[in-house]
């Protein structure tokens, strides 16, 4: 029997943290037709004529700020979490990591299977909730590459695993590294997505976005929803953590451009908390499966330098998964049974 192929797709990030790497890792990422999803022509103004030459320098300083001496901790804890794995699925298998956009590339992980002779390819993109911009595009990149193959494997997708148990676990584990009880407040600051994007993602036209609470459920009509999973997340490891829903607040980071994105915004979030008289929050950032520029810099830094300027106290950020051996339990469950 031959082994049995899994490919794990993290985002990406640029090789380095010079200008150039980063406008080269902006452009692949921007120009994604599910990033910006808007006309071929609109998205190529916007993309190579604004953001990549006016944000370039901008996103490189902050890279520098988080870069290691072993490089962009999204790749590194990437690696380490393939490897754990393969040394867990043992030598049935073949794991290997691919980054969406720059290195290492979903075209050469794709090779590294075919010539490992793997009898089918599994693939799980590394975004606990789904949305088009992350797991879909993943999806279609592996789609689009492997229909060129002439004998294409058996190939599966891992589609999200927003409510995995050791998951969910591992989140509530690493907040319990802290006194709970000393904090005033909990977010959990998911990254953001145009409000389009998930309106787009609701098939039935009739239920995203039509009231203000629609997301607070996950049910089978916004089961794919990115937005609703998030909430079901925060919903999961606040119940572990016994944490009350009037002590939590599900928000999202990191928006781009003017349109709206989905609300609440992290930044609205923290000044009406500063406002009741909030002092110290924990943040959990349970779109990742690493730790990344968005939750080393932005939560760290960022948020907390603003909070403290609205009269807060502190922002402390609760770790991602990483390298947590739970985690790479809950891999092996969705390779196996996933
Ligand atoms: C949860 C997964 C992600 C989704 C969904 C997503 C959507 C999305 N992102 C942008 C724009 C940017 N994102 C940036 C960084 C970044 N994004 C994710 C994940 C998702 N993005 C990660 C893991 C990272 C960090 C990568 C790292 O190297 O640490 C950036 C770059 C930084 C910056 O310039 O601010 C941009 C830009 C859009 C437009 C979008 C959905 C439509
Ligand atoms: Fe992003
Ligand atoms: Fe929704």
């Amino acid at each position: 029997m031959g082994k049995k192929g899994i490919l794990l797709v993290n985002l990406g990030t640029p090789d380095s943290p010079e200008v150039k790497d980063v406008k080269r890792y902006l452009d692949q990422f921007l120009m994604d037709e599910r990033v910006i999803d808007i006309s071929d022509f609109r998205r190529a103004l916007l993309v190579k004529g604004i953001i990549v030459p006016f944000r370039s320098p901008k996103t490189s300083a902050l890279y520098k700020k988080i870069w290691e001496p072993k490089g962009s901790p999204l790749l590194y804890y990437s690696e380490i979490q393939a490897q754990m794995l393969q040394d867990k699925l043992g030598p049935g298998y073949q794991v290997e990591l691919a980054m969406r956009y720059q290195n290492p590339s979903v075209e050469r992980a794709l090779s590294r299977l075919k010539e490992g002779l793997v009898e089918s390819i599994k693939v799980i993109p590394l975004f606990p909730q789904y949305a088009s911009a992350s797991t879909g595009s993943v999806m279609q990149l592996v789609m689009e590459l492997l229909s060129k193959w002439p004998t294409i494997p058996p190939v599966s997708f891992v589609n999200s695993f927003h409510d995995h148990p050791s998951v969910i676990s591992t989140f509530a584990d690493h907040a319990r590294r802290f006194d709970l009880a000393s904090f005033d407040h909990v977010l959990f600051s998911f990254h953001g997505l145009p409000e389009r994007q998930l309106l787009k993602c609701d098939h039935t036209g009739s239920h995203c976005l039509k009231n203000k609470d629609c997301c607070a459920q996950l049910t089978d009509v916004n089961k794919f929803c990115y937005s609703a999973q998030g909430h079901d997340t925060a919903r999961l490891i606040a119940a572990e953590l016994g944490i009350e829903r009037k002590d939590y607040t599900v928000c999202f980071q990191s928006r781009l451009g003017k349109e709206p994105w989905v609300q609440p915004y992290t930044t609205d979030v923290l000044k009406k908390l500063a406002a009741e008289g909030k002092k110290r929050l924990l943040a959990f950032s349970p779109a990742f499966v690493a730790d990344c520029l968005e939750t080393i810099y932005e939560i760290t830094v960022e948020y907390c330098e603003e909070f403290k300027a609205l009269g807060g106290e502190h922002v402390q950020l609760v770790e991602s998964l990483n390298d947590d051996p739970k985690f790479i339990e809950a891999l092996e469950d969705l390779v196996l049974n996933g």
